[in-house]
């Protein structure tokens, strides 16, 4: 057990599954996988065991923010082994060549965040996918005809930023993308050896005002849980 996972040794799959929100993972456990344990409960962060096709699959919430998806994924690489982290979560598009309800997979990511700084000598290192998960993921998106696009995503420390000219900047720089952990997980995963994708669906486009509507929130979510299932049942 760990400060902030009250699991038992072994109770998770080398593969974990990240929304952002721990009653997601309570969704997808209950609903896509077949006899689903939950494992851990510490602050409502649930965390569940279950199968897929055969496979054992794990699926937990990160919480909001660096921060957050940092602590979790890190715990889950030293302490339970694993091996898998793909982060399924939300984002808001800033280009108009990005749609809602597009799945984005983040090749690279991009943010204001100073921790990836703070691990590699104060410099830039460039966080990337693993590109394995990141091609099983393309090939499942190929597969079920999924809108998607790959390329770099903003995580941002900011939720609300009233700095209109950062999403021009983001934009000219073709950021397919904004939300809140994709960098601090890759910058995770690379410290402690384990591999790592990003994959959002868009909810939201900041520069449009456009939002998804609750059932459109759960169309998308439903599409990119089976896509995510499918890429990783195909993980070695
Ligand atoms: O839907 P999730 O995975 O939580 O992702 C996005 O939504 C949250 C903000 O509302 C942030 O965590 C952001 O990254
Ligand atoms: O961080 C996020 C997540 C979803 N939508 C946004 O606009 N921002």
């Amino acid at each position: 057990m760990t400060p902030h996972i009250n699991a038992p040794e072994g109770a998770f799959a080398k593969t974990v599954l990240m929304p952002g929100d721990p009653l997601r993972a309570k969704y997808i456990a209950e609903n896509f996988l077949d006899n689903p344990r939950l494992v851990t409960d510490v602050r409502n962060m649930l965390g569940y065991t279950g199968e897929y096709n055969g496979k054992t699959i794990s699926v937990m919430g990160s919480g909001m923010g660096i921060p957050s998806i940092s602590i979790y994924a890190k715990e889950l690489i030293t302490e339970y082994g694993v091996e898998n982290i793909i982060r399924i979560g939300s984002c808001g598009a800033v280009s108009d060549k990005i749609k809602l309800m597009d799945v984005v997979m983040a090749m690279g990511a991009s943010t204001d965040s100073t921790v990836n700084r703070t691990r590699f000598a104060n410099t830039d290192f460039a966080m990337i996918a693993d590109f394995g998960l990141l091609r099983l993921a393309t090939d499942a998106a190929e597969k079920q005809g999924a809108s998607y696009h790959v390329g770099n995503l903003y995580s941002s420390d900011l939720f609300y930023c009233e700095d209109e000219s950062r999403y021009d900047l983001m934009e000219k720089y073709g950021i397919l993308g904004v939300e809140m952990e994709a960098a601090g997980l890759y910058g995770v995963a690379t410290e402690y050896g384990a591999r790592a994708l990003a994959m959002m669906t868009v909810t939201d486009h900041i520069r449009q005002g456009l939002h998804l509507t609750a059932e459109e929130r759960q169309q998308t979510l439903n599409e990119m849980i089976k896509l995510t299932l499918e890429a990783v049942s195909h993980i070695d």
